[in-house]
């Protein structure tokens, strides 16, 4: 079975302080969570305080992307090998944010997951359709291309036996509309199905996200479906209760 992985994306928010009282708040409520993998994604600056409130504990935590280079002159660029150095776990890879406002290629997308996963850390690869793709039936096509700029690689198939995917619509995102339980798995069946096609035994231990408007209220559902092994949550990350909710979905989905 595959172990029910909740990730928080926290995206642009918090501060110094409203972040160590997050990282608290969920560190004070985990010990309730009893089988899902829970994992935490704050922005770079803040990933020094997730190294000195988490270590030892049983949450992971990781960045919200990464440099595609090794190292050298990319001013503003954070490295995988820093991430690391932060004890970082996992690394969002491709988010819709960062296709949209940093334009972010599929090509780019898929050198990030190989520079990851190459320093040892998780990329969560993120695909997904926006509201005109999903309305001209465009779906499948547009996931199926996200997903094959990993899985099509010479080593994509090892890259996904070592990495996770989020299904994350983009009409879903931060907009409170929620895909309904249905429609999500459509999709995650459909893109399990494309990486069973290469290889039954990776596509059987993928483990496939849902983001987009997930909160307690809908979690339990989403995570009910066969082929939803967790979330990638945004807003409903932001707190620990509404957080730890969501986890505890996952606990009764495993
Ligand atoms: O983008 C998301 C997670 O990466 C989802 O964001 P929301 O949960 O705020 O819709």
């Amino acid at each position: 079975m595959r172990q029910p992985l909740i990730a928080g994306n926290w995206k642009m928010n918090g501060s110094k302080v409203v972040t160590a009282e997050l990282l608290n708040g969920i560190k004070v409520g985990i010990g309730d969570v009893r089988t899902s993998e829970v994992a935490v994604c704050p922005p770079f600056p803040y990933l020094y305080l997730a190294e000195e409130m988490l270590s030892g504990t049983a949450i992971r935590y990781g960045a919200q992307d990464c440099s595609r280079e090794e190292d050298g002159a990319f001013t503003g660029q954070v490295s995988a090998t820093m991430l690391r150095d932060f004890g970082c776990t996992y690394a969002i890879i491709g988010h819709s944010e960062r296709r949209l406002f940093n334009a972010e290629t599929d090509a780019v997308i898929a050198r990030k997951c190989q520079m990851v996963a190459a320093h040892g850390l998780t990329p969560i690869l993120c695909v997904g359709e926006t509201l005109e793709e999903r309305e001209q039936g465009r779906t499948e096509e547009v996931v199926a291309r996200h997903l094959g700029a990993v899985l099509d690689l010479p080593d994509g198939l090892n890259l996904l036996a070592k990495g996770v995917v989020a299904y994350e619509p983009v009409w879903a995102i931060g907009t409170g509309v929620t895909a309904t339980p249905e429609q999500a798995q459509e999709v995650h069946a459909f893109l399990r199905q494309r990486v069973a096609e290469k290889d039954t035994e990776v596509a059987a231990k993928l483990r496939i996200l849902y983001g987009g408007s997930m909160k307690p209220g809908n979690a339990l559902e989403l995570m009910a479906q066969a082929d939803i092994d967790g979330g990638l949550i945004g807003g409903a990350a932001l707190k620990a209760a509404d957080f730890l909710a969501i986890c505890k979905a996952g606990d009764a989905n495993a």
